[in-house]
């Protein structure tokens, strides 16, 4: 008969988060699978029900980061009326991924909790940008994960192309991990699922259209609809619209994060991009739909900046956008610096209209 640690650990329990609950009945711990607004999914590796949170955490724990989140392992009394799970704590976290929000003041939002493994999905197809993943290394970095690149796509480019990416990744002096695929041939996908390891969970980013979903139906063997069968909560799972845990046939654990926008995006820089859009309009249509203005062929905005001989002080603002100690921030030096871009831009639309 398998004990109940064991059912823990085929979720990712490990001896190291027995120590931190001594006290508490290994019944009564359960892993966050997926939050829906005030219902959470839980999993205790026997089945899955559901929860919401108490009253009295919440009262305790008013920050959004503090709310209960998928990856997260809580204490849960079982046995209540009509079946519903009452969520009394959350057991320390052990990683966290997370980002700071836009708003009056800096709201920290948690993407997953206790992830050993963030998988950097990036595509080597026009979707690759270096910045980008420096900050999402930095990200995963302070929240004690592990980084894993994983370059999609490959089949849209040459080998020289995928051999030229990786070595700009190494050229940064970016040590992890890189995997290459492509989910449409297949091409290095069980080379990447070799190394996924049971028990360890694997938490996936990227920009939208990278190739996360496909990616996770292969994971899957496009079982989606008998892995929600399995929960036993009668939800369809059509759309993938929230991030959710699923334990692999491997026993490895992925969450997947749907449609997810950049995580890097704070207050200001997101002030940045709307200013940023105005010289867009102004500038006319780049090449490519998702152009970065970086160095794509057909850049608009790069001509436009050429034009008015500003290119470099652009890449420095830009560089800026980028620097990670502009996350830290406080939120008036932010708003100061997106000022200071703003009048830049215009600057920049005065002298174009000059010429
Ligand atoms: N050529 C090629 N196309 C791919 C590959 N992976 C995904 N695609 C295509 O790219 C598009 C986006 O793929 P998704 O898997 O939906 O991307 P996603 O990252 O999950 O996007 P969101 O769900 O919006 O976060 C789809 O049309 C896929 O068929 C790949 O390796 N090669
Ligand atoms: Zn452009």
């Amino acid at each position: 008969m398998t004990s109940v640690f064991q059912q823990r650990q085929t979720l990712g329990w490990t001896s190291g988060y027995q120590q931190l609950t001594q006290q508490t009945e290994l019944e009564n711990i359960a892993r966050v699978i997926a939050v829906d607004r005030d219902s959470l999914l839980l999993a205790d590796g026997a089945e899955h029900f559901r929860a919401r949170v108490s009253g009295s955490y919440r009262y305790h724990h008013a920050h959004s980061h503090e709310a209960p989140c998928v990856g997260d392992w809580v204490i849960c009394e079982r046995g209540q009326h009509d079946g519903i799970a009452l969520v009394t704590e959350c057991l320390p976290r052990r990683t966290h991924l997370q980002r700071k929000a836009a708003g009056e003041a800096i709201e920290v939002q948690m993407i997953a909790a206790n992830a050993d493994i963030v998988v950097v999905v990036q595509s080597c197809h026009l979707d690759f940008n270096l910045h980008r993943l420096e900050r999402y290394l930095v990200m995963i970095a302070e929240g004690g994960c592990e980084p894993l690149i994983l370059l999609t796509k490959t089949d849209l480019v040459s080998a020289d192309d995928v051999a030229q990416v990786v070595d700009t990744i190494r050229q940064a002096g970016i040590r992890c991990p890189i995997q290459t695929i492509s989910n449409l041939t297949g091409d290095g996908l069980n080379d990447f699922v070799a190394q996924l390891l049971p028990g360890s969970t694997y938490c996936f980013v990227g920009s939208s259209g990278v190739g996360k979903s496909s990616l996770t139906n292969h994971l899957l063997g496009r079982s989606m609809q008998s892995t929600q069968d399995v929960s036993g909560t009668g939800e369809g799972r059509h759309t993938t619209v929230r991030r959710e845990l699923f334990v692999l046939d491997n026993g490895a654990l992925i969450i997947d994060n749907p449609g997810m926008r950049e995580f890097g995006l704070l207050g200001a820089e997101a002030g940045l991009e709307q200013r940023f859009s105005e010289v867009l309009d102004g500038a006319g249509e780049c090449r490519f739909r998702d152009c970065t203005h970086n160095n794509e062929p057909g850049c608009a905005v790069r001509a436009a900046l050429q034009q008015a001989g500003t290119e470099e002080q652009f890449d420095h603002y830009r560089k800026l956008q980028n620097e990670t100690d502009f996350n830290d921030l406080n939120y008036a030096q932010r708003r100061q610096k997106d000022r200071d871009f703003g009048r830049f831009l215009k600057d920049v639309k005065k002298n174009m209209r000059k010429k």
